[in-house]
């Protein structure tokens, strides 16, 4: 495991190596495949144009708010939960695992995980392949390239104020010259909901569209 503080390219950022070992990736992937997977048709968010799985809570990407608890994370990730807290990636104990396939040609759109609904802290573990994500900011444009088994860890203006992606290209080459092939990706994704819906008077939060 190496922790990689990224804050001087983004203030925020921190990607932590190897977060998890080759054998516990295995183990991580052949447990959710044994589960239901949702989006591209399927509901619970049948819009989605990648598959997904949720646990902890449902959250609807069509009305933007949390539907319903589902009840505790699942035990498939104990040893990650207790790893979060142990080195304390997160302050709080993650209530939302979001489980996200990516297939080459598929990605998600530039977004910010609306502030008013979810914790300070966003982590997401990248299984299977690598991939780039672009953080963008005005009109600030920086590529991270997030490592297969690798921690990614959006908090301050990584989490606020810049947007982040990952494209649906099949090769993509970082603004370093880093060339990356996509393969299958799946990654964990654990959050704190703070709020199940964002309250009528809040004032209104640009590009949190997810
Ligand atoms: O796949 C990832 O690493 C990021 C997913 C993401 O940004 C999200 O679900 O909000
Ligand atoms: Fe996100």
């Amino acid at each position: 495991m190496r922790t990689i503080d990224l804050s001087d390219k983004i203030p925020g950022l921190v990607l932590i190596e190897e977060a998890v070992t080759e054998s516990e990736e295995a183990r991580l992937i052949e447990s959710v495949n044994k589960e239901t997977w949702s989006g591209l048709g399927i509901g619970p968010n049948p819009e989605l144009k990648r598959r997904t799985q949720q646990y902890g809570h449902l959250f609807s990407y069509r009305y933007r708010k949390v539907l319903e608890e589902y009840g505790p994370l699942p035990d498939f990730t104990d040893f990650l939960v207790n790893r979060i807290m142990e080195y304390k990636w997160m302050p709080r104990k993650p209530n939302h695992l979001l489980a996200n396939e990516y297939n080459p040609g598929q990605g998600i759109m530039p977004h910010v995980d609306a502030p008013a609904l979810f914790g300070p802290a966003i982590l997401s573990l990248s299984l299977l392949s690598e991939c780039i994500m672009k953080f963008t900011c005005d009109e600030q444009s920086i590529d991270i390239v997030l490592p297969r088994r690798s921690l990614v860890i959006l908090t301050g203006d990584a989490r606020y104020k810049f947007k982040h992606g990952i494209s649906k290209d099949l090769i993509e080459t970082t603004d370093s010259g880093i060339v990356i092939e996509r393969d299958k990706r799946i990654s964990f994704t654990f959050r704190e909901i703070i709020a199940w819906e964002v309250a009528e008077n809040a004032p209104c939060c640009h590009g949190n569209k997810q």
